[in-house]
């Protein structure tokens, strides 16, 4: 399937938008909620792919999934011990998150299991989870000497805890470590060079978990049961917030109020760096939504101003490079992003696509190994783009189009990925399309 989808120039972004559920945090509940014994309702899930490829993922481990007509899900897990041998292959789709998180819960399983993905995610890296789970005694190799998946999974014959320095920042080792720890016979404790987001250790606590943390390292304790809150809600995920909040600062006349959106200070990078570029934001009405802080967040049209964006925060905002390019784009200044080498191993790559995309608009960016810089403000034109198969690629072009003199994505279909009402929404709020 390729679907086109254009984007015409609007003048103005009007309106409220509630932001969909949280990925990380939709994920995590249905893992942890998975190995419980007592029933959880999750409240706000994401209903988008790649979370559905987790809940696939659980239910052909045993798990029982049921959604009623508001999307709420029940999840009725198997406890620690008593996941099923899957019979067949387990296909994460494009989720990095399903596919690491999952090698740690099924590397201290006593059964054997194979995890694949789609093209994008077979080039993505495994082996940052790989080395730390088989230095723990999991058993576990996978394509091209265990660099890529599929992976395959035999049963260890015990599963020891570690104390690991990851040499990047990433959630998603630290997941798989952690996940695999509660099977282990000792704690572990991971070592970040700076922290990224903590979803798994907030959500871990909610669930009986003993998880302490001490500057940039967290210890997990193995647990021999969880103790499962009935209900979890999941908040709005800042990650698709970030469009909006972009897209309505530098498009003229703009007004929009964002409801519901997760503030986790490890996610929060995206708004210290637009306010530091000189967006209108306004973040109200903060409170907490079980372990995590949630707020609304108005933001307004103004000019912004190109900033440095420097390595230590771009594990609070990895996500939201493509679309902090388009910002830089429409800012007065030179912005320049550093440290964001892990972006090569997105579902794209992600500074090449950035910049070949942005370039087909007549954008003119710098792209360095590890980052980019651009001068603004630029005018862009109408183009063609490709998303590259990439949810968020595809997003960043469209309100790069929105912004400037419209634009055509080929294979936008992609958005389904983490946002699928993104386009409507899109066609709700804007005013007045220019034609
Ligand atoms: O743990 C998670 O839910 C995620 C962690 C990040 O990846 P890394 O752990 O590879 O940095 C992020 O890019 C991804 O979208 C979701
Ligand atoms: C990188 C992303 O997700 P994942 O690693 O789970 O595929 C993302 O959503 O931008």
């Amino acid at each position: 399937m390729n679907n086109i989808i254009e984007i015409k120039p609007v003048k103005g972004l009007v309106g409220t938008i509630s932001i969909p559920g949280d990925k990380s945090v939709s994920h995590r509940s249905v893992m942890l909620a998975g190995l419980s014994e007592t029933p959880v309702t999750i409240t706000n899930f994401l209903h988008a792919q790649d979370c559905w490829s987790t809940i696939n993922c659980m239910r052909a481990l045993g798990v029982l999934v049921e959604q009623d007509n508001s999307g709420v899900l029940t999840v009725q897990g198997k406890g620690l011990h008593n996941l099923s041998e899957p019979d067949n292959i387990l296909d994460a789709g494009n989720s990095g998150t399903t596919l690491r998180l999952l090698t740690g819960i099924l590397a201290a399983q006593p059964f054997f299991s194979v995890l694949t993905g789609d093209s994008s995610l077979r080039r993505r890296p495994m082996s940052r989870v790989i080395s730390p789970l088989t230095i723990m005694g999991c058993k576990i190799i996978g394509r091209s000497q265990s660099r890529y998946a599929p992976v395959a999974i035999s049963p260890a014959e015990k599963v020891s805890g570690i104390e690991y320095d990851t040499p990047v920042a990433s959630a998603q080792i630290k997941s798989a470590i952690m996940l695999a720890s509660l099977f282990a016979n000792s704690p572990s404790t991971i070592t970040e060079p700076s922290i990224s987001r903590d979803h798994t250790e907030r959500m871990m606590a909610t669930f009986g978990i003993t998880v302490t943390r001490s500057g940039s390292s967290v210890t997990v304790q193995p647990a021999q049961k969880l103790a499962a809150p009935q209900k979890l809600y999941v908040p709005g995920d800042i990650s698709s917030a970030a469009f909006w909040l972009v897209a309505a600062s530098i498009i003229p006349h703009s007004q929009l109020t964002l409801t519901n959106v997760g503030i986790n200070p490890t996610r929060t990078g995206i708004l210290d760096v637009l306010v530091r570029m000189g967006a209108d934001i306004a973040v109200i009405n903060e409170h907490r939504s079980g372990e995590e802080p949630v707020a609304d967040i108005h933001v307004r049209s103004s000019q912004l101003k190109g900033v440095e964006i420097e390595p230590e925060i771009i594990p609070r905002l990895i996500d939201e490079i493509p679309i902090l390019a388009v910002a830089a784009l429409f800012a007065e200044g030179k912005t320049v992003v550093r440290g964001a080498e892990e972006l090569r191993v997105k579902e794209s790559d992600r500074l090449a696509a950035i910049t070949t995309e942005l370039s087909k608009m007549g954008a003119n960016i710098q792209e360095t190994p590890d980052g980019f810089s651009i001068v603004g403000p630029q005018r862009i034109t109408m183009a063609s783009c490709d998303s590259h198969h990439d949810h968020r690629m595809a997003m960043a072009a469209a309100i790069a189009g929105a912004a400037g003199n419209g634009v055509k994505i080929s294979n936008a279909e992609c958005v389904s990925i983490s946002y699928p009402s993104f386009f409507k929404i899109i066609d709700e709020i804007s005013v007045n399309p220019l034609s």
